[in-house]
């Protein structure tokens, strides 16, 4: 607020003007000016009189006015009844101008000279740039007067200051005048148009009788009453003496600084003040007798000096001005008082003239801040909110009453989407599926001709970092469209309807923006199915179906020619609600699924071509994806990029296979924590458990045999790491190979309890894989001769089991048997295979790593074949096959687990 008043007056004149001029004037001139003829009508020709009241309406309408207009020379109209239309007192007559008067408008009244000395002492203050030109306006104030209610507000401020609520009256009078300004100016463009309006109050009986001369619109001049009243009658009047009419815009000059002058120094005192010593204020004024009084407040007295005495003493100082203050500092109020009363004694003064002195709290503006600092405060915190809304509110409209904008992100495919399908690797099913969209949104004819239905949209499905707004920006890219992009979330807000109101403003803005593509991103945040949650339902759940029904009706409300695609992203695509995924709204469903090894190695390549290397592309491409099964085309890029990382802080100048492999283990083992120190029998304990799995998997035909095996710790507290070749992508696994993985899993604890006397708690993740296995196994492949071929859903959520007590009681007993089998099979081998497993253990605590190579140089070559698809990377001959490619091929893919690539051991203490 102080930054509003404290700037220069040419900055409060500027505000006041524009605060006039902005909200009536424009508006009226605009779009009100027919309904303003007859408001102009009643104000204008009152002004064609210049300065003696009329006689009373009704009674004496019809008399001569008994004066001519003083000063107005050659004005010879009368003056309209100045105490009917605003109570001024006769004689308020402008004085000095030179300029013949105005009529006063009713409701006005003329300034009088107590009010035209206090404004002149004003504008005596200002700046000398500002002076002269306000002077010059004043005059003219002068001539036409102001309203009462300022003339009253000038003279309260004149003799008692003006209050908090008088400073609020002051917006309210401003469109008071602003309104009669609008009338002046409306009846300038008539008088412009040569159409004069019919005069003032014709329509008002008793009053016409108050116009007692005039002229009329061929100039000639009225006389009296009747012929006002005739005038009135027959139409508009020209002013009698050519009044400039655009006096109006000075005019509001010269207001702005009557008003807003005293609140400004009503509300900011100390720029009107000036800090003096307790020595000048003795020596200018206390000694002077000039001082009428003292007040202290805080710290600092306010001296009020007797006005007129200064006037007459020192004539040309800034002190005479009334609303200036001298101020003096003091150390304490006693020590003031103590001074004050010595000071009063050595001039003599009687105890019954001596200078009061009062004491106050604090300053008007501090007041005023009490009295609106909690209003200012909410107001500055909901303009701060909306601020920050709009700034955080990305594309779509922002600000705190922007709530139902839609936040989509817009790209436009001449900047931001230049992603296209050449970008998006390992994924040509669903490429295929999606170019159809492409080819509805560049030549939608080819659909249309032959009377198909162009598809509304695609949901596309799978895990998280599969690359699906990849393959939707891709689709914008490739389509050369604009493309709206937003998450399912962003819908969601705390107050229920906001999130249909943004479905609705987003697609008003791409059926805008079509052909273009909108997509969804996490739609399952608000396309859950409706019947989830059962009875307990809440104001989320409200919320979150408005906006699924507002998504459905749009989609509904797209006609077959509009080429808006809607895609969705989503992990969950089994949550969904039916109605979403229904033909005519998400017409396709693409399923993105991990990549395999092949998609892998493309995705490889495209996110190898941003990195420098030296290494065979299709070697290492090849071979990082061997090692990478399961990854994910973000865990790719991620993994590529780490390399870099890691090459540019051993500062190579290119990016090695070893940088690819390290930065692999950190994707899938987290960082290495050398700083995590083992107690020597704790290190000997995780070499033998992480030596009895590796043993298990070089010997176990159908297990997986150790890529790379490490005892330094890794991660969220896995003590050891371990790495296996994957015999391929699998997507089938056979009870050979179910049993061969448990064993070998539950190789490590074997290994501690034939290596030591106690067993220690590090396979306790170990255990919980092999159970999980085996119930699986029994309750959902079939793969229990006593169960037979059923399948029983584990739903934790179901509180009874949907089998018997006694089925369950053979699924326990088939579980354990089937991990008695694995944990016996485990035992034999590793029984005969202890000095192995001490060779490899010893090898392992003096290197802490080992490779496959190593496994080869102290075991002897696996006695197993393995899948030429991967071994050819990793046997030293760059990738050169030595026999053909094992074939593979899939007719299925299994449910749940997807064969366990990696081992890791998550389980800190536990696991090692
Ligand atoms: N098939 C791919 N080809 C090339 N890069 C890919 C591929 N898939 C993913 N990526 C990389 O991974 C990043 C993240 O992919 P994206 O955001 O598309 O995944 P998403 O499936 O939408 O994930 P989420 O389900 O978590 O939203 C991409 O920016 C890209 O760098």
């Amino acid at each position: 607020m102080s930054a509003m008043f404290r700037p220069s007056t040419q900055r409060l004149a500027y505000c006041a003007r524009l605060y006039l001029r902005t909200p009536a004037r424009p508006n009226y001139r605009l779009s009100r000016l027919p309904s303003l003829v007859p408001a102009a009508a009643t104000s204008l020709p009152s002004r064609f009189y210049s300065s003696e009241p009329p006689a009373k309406p009704g009674k004496d309408g019809d008399k001569k006015p008994e004066k001519d207009v003083q000063g107005s020379g050659k004005e010879d109209g009368a003056q309209i009844d100045a105490k009917k239309a605003g109570g001024a007192p006769e004689g308020q007559k402008p004085e000095g101008t030179g300029e013949p008067e105005l009529p006063v408008p009713p409701g006005w009244v003329r300034l009088n000279e107590e009010d035209i000395k206090h404004l002149n002492t004003y504008i005596s203050l200002l700046p000398a740039a500002q002076k002269t030109v306000m002077e010059e306006h004043f005059k003219q104030v002068q001539r036409l007067g102001v309203p009462k209610e300022l003339q009253e507000l000038l003279t309260k401020q004149r003799t008692q200051g003006l209050s908090v609520m008088d400073a609020m009256r002051i917006p309210r009078m401003f469109l008071k005048m602003a309104e009669e300004l609008a009338k002046i100016d409306a009846a300038e463009e008539l008088k412009k148009n040569g159409k004069f309006p019919p005069s003032f109050n014709s329509n008002k009986p008793g009053e016409q009788g108050s116009q007692q001369q005039g002229q009329g619109s061929d100039g000639k001049q009225g006389s009296g009453g009747e012929k006002g009243q005739n005038q009135g009658q027959q139409g508009p009047q020209p002013p009698p003496d050519g009044r400039p009419f655009e006096m109006s815009d000075m005019f509001t000059w010269a207001l702005a600084a009557a008003i807003l002058y005293p609140a400004y120094f009503m509300l900011f005192p100390s720029d009107t003040s000036r800090e003096i010593t307790w020595q000048e204020l003795r020596k200018n004024f206390l000694d002077k007798g000039l001082v009428e009084k003292l007040v202290v407040i805080k710290d600092r007295v306010r001296v009020e000096l007797n006005r007129d005495a200064v006037n007459s003493m020192y004539p040309d100082s800034v002190a005479g001005n009334p609303l200036f203050h001298y101020y003096f500092s003091i150390g304490s109020v006693d020590a003031f008082e103590r001074r004050l009363d010595e000071a009063q004694n050595e001039l003599g003064i009687p105890s019954s003239e001596r200078i009061p002195v009062s004491y106050a709290t604090e300053g008007v503006a501090f007041n005023l801040l009490l009295t609106f600092g909690p209003t200012l405060l909410l107001v500055g915190l909901l303009f701060w909110g909306s601020r920050r809304a709009a700034s955080m509110g990305g594309g779509g409209g922002g600000g705190m009453f922007s709530f139902g904008k839609s936040k989509a992100k817009k790209f436009n495919h001449d900047t931001a989407v230049k992603v296209k399908f050449a970008d998006v690797a390992g994924m040509d099913e669903a490429k295929v599926e999606i170019m159809e969209f492409v080819s509805f949104l560049k030549t939608p004819e080819r659909f249309q001709r032959l009377g198909a239905k162009i598809p509304r949209g695609a949901i596309l499905s799978g895990p998280p970092g599969t690359g699906k707004t990849l393959l939707a920006k891709a689709t914008a890219g490739e389509s050369e469209v604009p493309f709206f992009s937003v998450s399912g979330s962003e819908f969601v807000e705390m107050f229920v309807g906001v999130g249909a109101s943004r479905v609705r403003d987003l697609f008003a803005e791409a059926r805008k923006a079509a052909p273009c593509i909108i997509f969804i991103d996490e739609i399952d945040a608000i396309g859950r199915s409706r019947s989830e949650g059962g009875g307990f339902r809440s104001g989320g759940n409200d919320e979150r179906e408005a906006t699924l029904n507002q998504i459905l009706t749009e989609m509904d409300g797209f006609n077959t020619s509009e080429q808006v695609v809607v895609l969705a992203g989503t992990n969950r695509p089994d949550v969904l609600d039916q109605a979403l995924m229904r033909p005519g709204r998400f017409d396709r469903h693409i399923h993105i699924d991990r990549p395999t090894m092949k998609g892998r190695q493309e995705i490889f390549k495209v996110h190898l071509a941003k990195i420098v290397t030296n290494e065979d592309i299709e070697h290492l491409t090849g071979r990082l994806a061997a090692l990478t099964p399961g990854f994910a085309g973000a865990d790719i890029a991620n993994a590529v990029n780490e390399a870099a990382l890691v090459a540019a802080r051993a500062n190579a100048t290119t990016v090695e296979m070893s940088h690819f492999e390290q930065a692999i283990e950190r994707v899938v083992g987290g960082l290495e924590r050398r700083s995590l120190v083992l107690s020597p029998e704790e290190k000997r304990t995780v070499a033998y458990h992480e030596a009895g799995h590796a043993i298990c998997g070089w010997f176990f035909r159908w297990a997986d045999p150790l890529l790379k095996v490490s005892i330094i710790p890794r991660g969220q507290g896995a003590l050891g790491y371990a790495q296996y070749l994957p015999s391929s992508d699998a997507y089938l696994m056979n009870t050979n190979q179910l049993m061969d993985r448990m064993a070998m899993t539950l190789g490590g604890r074997v290994s501690e309890e034939l290596h030591f006397p106690v067993v220690t708690t590090g396979a306790s993740d170990d255990f919980k894989k092999v159970t999980r296995m085996a119930t699986t196994m029994v309750t959902q492949w079939g793969m229990s001769e006593k169960l037979g071929p059923l399948h029983f859903q584990n739903d934790q959520n179901q509180m009874h089991k949907p089998f018997a007590e006694s089925t369950a009681q053979t699924i326990d007993a088939e579980v354990r048997r089937i991990v008695d089998e694995a944990y016996k099979q485990c035992k034999d081998l590793l029984i005969a295979k202890k000095k192995e497993i001490g060779i490899v253990a010893e090898e392992l605590l003096r290197k802490e790593m080992l490779t496959r190579d190593d496994m080869v140089r102290l075991l002897g070559p696996r006695e197993w074949p393995e899948k030429e698809e991967f071994t050819k990377y990793f046997d030293g001959q760059q990738g050169k096959p030595t026999a053909p490619p094992f074939p593979t091929e899939s007719t299925d893919t299994p449910d749940e687990p997807q064969p366990a690539i990696f081992e890791e051991k998550p389980d800190g203490p536990k696991d090692k």
